[in-house]
């Protein structure tokens, strides 16, 4: 099958994932996620954090990744560089925030911000890795200061890069931004004004958008990642996924290690499905996403949500090589057949029960790159 493409996730987060589940959005950030990423100032620290993540999620079927890391230009060109070497194709950030109130020493002035983002593009851009590029990437409004968006939008513009962000996941987040951005008819607008909704951006989240901001996604060609794991985990919403493919926004599911438990596409798959039923439960009108949907949002939806669809997503002729070998009745897995089915049932057993047990090999542009080869495996 196609490899899955994660989205949205945190590199930086991955040390804590699968603990740090007991809090809302802003005081989880405040009381998990702003200690922990400030440690990635420590080079030795971020080198292992970020090799078992990349390594875990190539081992879990992500042939493509779309990264956070931190403030730090360093070791967040030390992710870009883990994952070229690891064969992974990804799209990696350095996170911009010039506001922080509650954790003082992990933010950047205006000046840091953007030197350090022109500093990382320009570094980044010299190693010409093949399938690993930069993404410009505010963390989100309520982090950074009007000043900072507009440059960030401007940094984008001039240099044709992807975008990624956050937004309207939680209620208390949108209230925030409605305080700190009075001038702004929505959280969307925010972003739209900043110049920071363009083909190449993708926004994790949007759970509580109003139609009117989706408009405003399909209008820029902006896309959304589904990150349900994180939705529940965080207790911040339920995206109805069926009304953003209605607008004909572009959506990818996401994992959103850490605010998700889970590192693997998987879950997400499995979770996005309950997310739709949840909705369903709600209200028996809503038309329940099918696994065949989901399996298409875990590939090529995510492909067009990072405006990778012309090098990855499908099999399609032209494009590159990135695939799984899955052997659903692998040896000691964790999947028995017991009759004899057609391969979109067996699609379906893998997508509900299997794990990376069932992941034989893992191709990306072609090279095999799980199995891991002798010297990088663990
Ligand atoms: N889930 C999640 N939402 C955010 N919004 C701003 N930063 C974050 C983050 O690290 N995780
Ligand atoms: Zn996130």
């Amino acid at each position: 099958m196609p490899g899955m493409i994660d989205t949205h996730i945190h590199a930086s987060q991955y040390s804590y994932a699968g603990t740090a589940l007991d809090l809302p959005l802003l005081q989880w950030l405040n009381t998990y996620t702003f200690p922990v990423e400030s440690r990635f100032k420590d080079l030795e620290f971020a080198q292992k954090v970020y090799s078992q993540v990349v390594k875990r999620t190539l081992r879990n079927g992500t042939t493509t990744a779309c990264y956070f890391a931190t403030i730090h230009t360093d070791a967040s060109l030390l992710l870009g560089q883990i994952a070229n070497d690891c064969g992974q194709r990804a799209l990696v950030g350095k996170v911009c925030m010039d506001r922080n109130s509650s954790v003082k020493h992990y933010k950047e002035t205006i000046q840091e911000s953007q030197d350090e983002t022109y500093r990382f593009i320009k570094e980044f851009l010299k190693k010409k890795y093949p399938l690993v590029k930069p993404v410009v990437t505010p963390r989100f409004a309520p982090s950074c200061t009007e000043e900072l968006l507009a440059q960030l939008g401007e940094i984008a513009k001039n240099n044709n890069l992807h975008i990624q962000s956050h937004i309207s996941e939680n209620m208390e987040e949108i209230k925030l931004v409605q305080e700190l951005f009075p001038d702004s008819e929505s959280y969307t607008d925010v972003y739209y004004k900043h110049s920071l909704l363009t083909d190449k951006t993708v926004m994790a989240h949007g759970c509580h958008l109003t139609d009117k901001e989706l408009a405003l996604f399909k209008e820029t060609g902006a896309s959304l990642s589904h990150c349900p794991n994180s939705n529940f985990s965080l207790c911040s919403g339920v995206l109805d996924v069926r009304n953003v493919l209605n607008h004909k926004v572009k959506l990818g599911l996401g994992t959103d290690v850490a605010g998700g438990y889970s590192s693997s596409m998987l879950d997400a798959v499995r979770r996005a499905l309950d997310a739709s039923k949840v909705l369903t439960i709600q209200n028996p009108e809503h038309e329940t996403l099918t696994f065949e949907e989901v399996f298409r949002l875990a590939t090529l939806g995510g492909s067009q949500a990072l405006s990778l669809d012309d090098k990855t997503g499908n099999f399609e002729v032209g494009k590159d090589f990135d695939a799984l070998r899955v052997n659903v009745a692998t040896p000691g897995g964790p999947i028995d057949l017991i009759q004899c089915d057609g391969p979109k049932i067996l699609l379906e057993k893998f997508l509900n029960v299997g794990d990376d047990r069932n992941i034989v090999e893992v191709y990306v542009a072609g090279r095999k790159v799980v199995p891991f080869p002798e010297t990088t495996s663990e």
